[in-house]
């Protein structure tokens, strides 16, 4: 597992942790650990162009005494200073093993034909220590100039802390920033660093102990990792049936949209569901059996259609491709009425973003899975851009207003469920972004509901097996939602 808490709450650890430490003792040992990654990527550290970019604050602190240690191993070190302001300790260690400073200049303007942009190109890495915990908007001029430059530049980065111009709760991006190969991280990880767009900034995140752990309180975001994963998956045993491996209720899929059907009752099939109870209208019923024979189907009853609703499972997917017309909703209503686990998607949320009660008010699990656009809709005042700035935020504040788990899609997937930590997915790939992919992840998250894990850990789980199942299924070129079906059992057997 990998922890984050947000600054506040960073801050407050590392007050208590350096009253009890020699003053600096903890930038060196977050420099140290700096400085060991910036070896591993250059490799070959004697004689290598070291540039770092350094702010104001302890960031550029970090990254100066870092510097000096690379400079005592041989490396060539250059600090370009931007800002008002210099870390005065670490620029001195600096000169005193050979190192150099430049000053950038202070006028956006002139940065492009300084000496400090001809350091940056002709650098061999670059050490981005900007702005850490400290930042907040978007970066300033001049060190949003600063930043375009090393993003121009050839040599990889490595971000002290976190990548410059990413917020570090939330993953937000106002402007320009960084783009790190490695982000080093000090302490605990940082919230921004698992959310897009900050995730996508942060290249391979390596995480330095800095001896926070006793301080801190539990994780505000949690990223589940593969050994995670497998700890959560239900696997059959001796005594497995059919049943207590779990029976899925599905009522998914419309005459309008029957792969609906077919993707959702599919990603549950190779999710290793016990069975699936089917329901839907006449011709969906013939697709979905036609592609998965296996499926305990039942034709609905147009004269008796909640009366067909099939029972004994152990939990239901209802809403992908099903629909608006005022039967699914009393069915949705229905569904909801059970005391199973719900894993209500796509027209589900849709009738419940008008309906809020028809979740409030149950006692028993539901799990909501939006896109962005759909979780505005469960928000009041809410566009889908304000969701896709904030993810995060956006995700706990719907998970709070109806007091249920919410699983937000999209280009990072986070989970959210009220007195818990959210989690982000690491496996999220935009190859995912095609049209039904969500009815598979429906299946697939049905099948661990059904399995007995909670909503929380299902949906977690499903979003990890999913862009797994992506990455798989990919051989270089697009794919599409069918492929899933294949490669999720190879994701599973993958992890374990
Ligand atoms: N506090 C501690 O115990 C430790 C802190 N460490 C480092 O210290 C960092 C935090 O240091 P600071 O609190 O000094 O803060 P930062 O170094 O992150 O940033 C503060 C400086 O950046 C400027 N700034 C803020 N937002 C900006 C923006 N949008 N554009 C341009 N400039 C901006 C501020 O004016 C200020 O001068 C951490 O990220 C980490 O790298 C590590 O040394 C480990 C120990
Ligand atoms: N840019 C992206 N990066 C990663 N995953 C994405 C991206 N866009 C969409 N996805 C994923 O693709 C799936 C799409 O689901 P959804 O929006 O419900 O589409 P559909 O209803 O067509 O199946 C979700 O799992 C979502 O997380
Ligand atoms: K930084």
């Amino acid at each position: 597992m990998r922890n984050a808490h947000a600054v506040a709450t960073v801050r407050k650890a590392e007050s208590a942790l350096m009253a009890r430490l020699p003053e600096g003792a903890l930038m060196q040992r977050a420099a140290a650990g700096l400085a060991a990654a910036c070896s591993r990527v250059l490799r070959r550290t004697y004689g290598a162009r070291v540039v770092l970019l350094v702010g104001s604050g302890d960031n550029g602190g970090d990254a100066l005494y870092a510097g000096t240690l690379l400079a005592r191993r041989g490396a060539s070190v250059r600090a370009v200073l931007v800002g008002s302001r210099v870390h005065e300790g670490g620029a001195a260690a600096l000169r005193s093993a050979g190192g150099r400073t430049v000053a950038a200049p202070r006028e956006a303007e002139s940065v492009g034909d300084s000496e400090a942009a001809a350091e940056i190109a002709a650098a061999d890495l670059l050490v981005d220590g900007l702005v850490g915990i400290g930042g907040s908007g978007g970066l300033r001029e001049p060190h949003s100039a600063v930043a375009a430059l090393a993003g121009a530049a050839e040599a990889p980065t490595v971000a002290v802390d976190l990548p410059s111009g990413i917020d570090a709760d939330t993953g937000t991006v106002d402007g320009p920033a960084v783009r790190a190969d490695v982000t080093v991280t000090f302490g605990t990880h940082k919230p921004g660093l698992f959310v897009d767009p900050g995730a996508g900034h942060a290249g391979v995140v390596e995480f330095v102990d800095i001896g926070l752990g006793p301080e801190l309180p539990g994780p505000s975001l949690e990223c589940l990792q593969a050994e995670d994963v497998a700890r959560l998956l239900p696997h059959p045993t001796a005594e497995s049936d059919k049943y207590r491996r779990g029976v899925l209720g599905m009522a998914v899929g419309s005459d309008r949209y029957r792969g609906a059907a077919v993707l959702a009752v599919g990603g549950a099939m190779r999710t290793g569901v016990g069975m699936v109870r089917y329901a839907g209208a006449e011709g969906v019923v013939t697709e979905v059996l036609n592609r998965w024979p296996e499926t305990v189907a039942s034709t609905l009853d147009p004269m008796d259609p909640l009366g067909s609703l099939p029972g004994r499972v152990a939990a239901w997917v209802v809403g992908p491709g099903r629909g608006l017309h005022p039967m699914a909703q009393a069915e949705l209503e229905a569904v909801l009425a059970t005391p199973q686990p719900v894993l209500a998607d796509a027209d589900a949320v849709t009738v419940v973003s008008k309906k809020p009660e028809l979740v409030r008010e149950r006692s028993a699990h539901t799990l909501l899975t939006p896109h962005a656009g759909e979780l505005a809709r469960l928000l009041p005042d809410t566009e889908r851009a304000d969701v896709e700035g904030d993810r995060l935020s956006s995700v706990a504040r719907a998970a709070d207003e109806y007091g249920c788990t919410v699983l937000l899609k999209g280009s990072t997937t986070v989970v959210a469920e009220p007195g818990h930590p959210a989690v982000a997915n690491p496996t999220g790939s935009p190859l995912l972004a095609t049209a039904g992919t969500g009815d598979v992840l429906a299946g697939v998250i049905g099948a661990f509901l059904a399995a007995g894990l909670a909503p929380r850990e299902a949906a977690a789980a499903g979003a990890y097996v999913h862009g797994l199942a992506a990455r798989i299924a990919h051989d270089g070129a697009a794919i599409s939602a069918s492929d899933l079906f294949d490669a999720l059992p190879l994701a599973l057997a993958e992890i374990g």
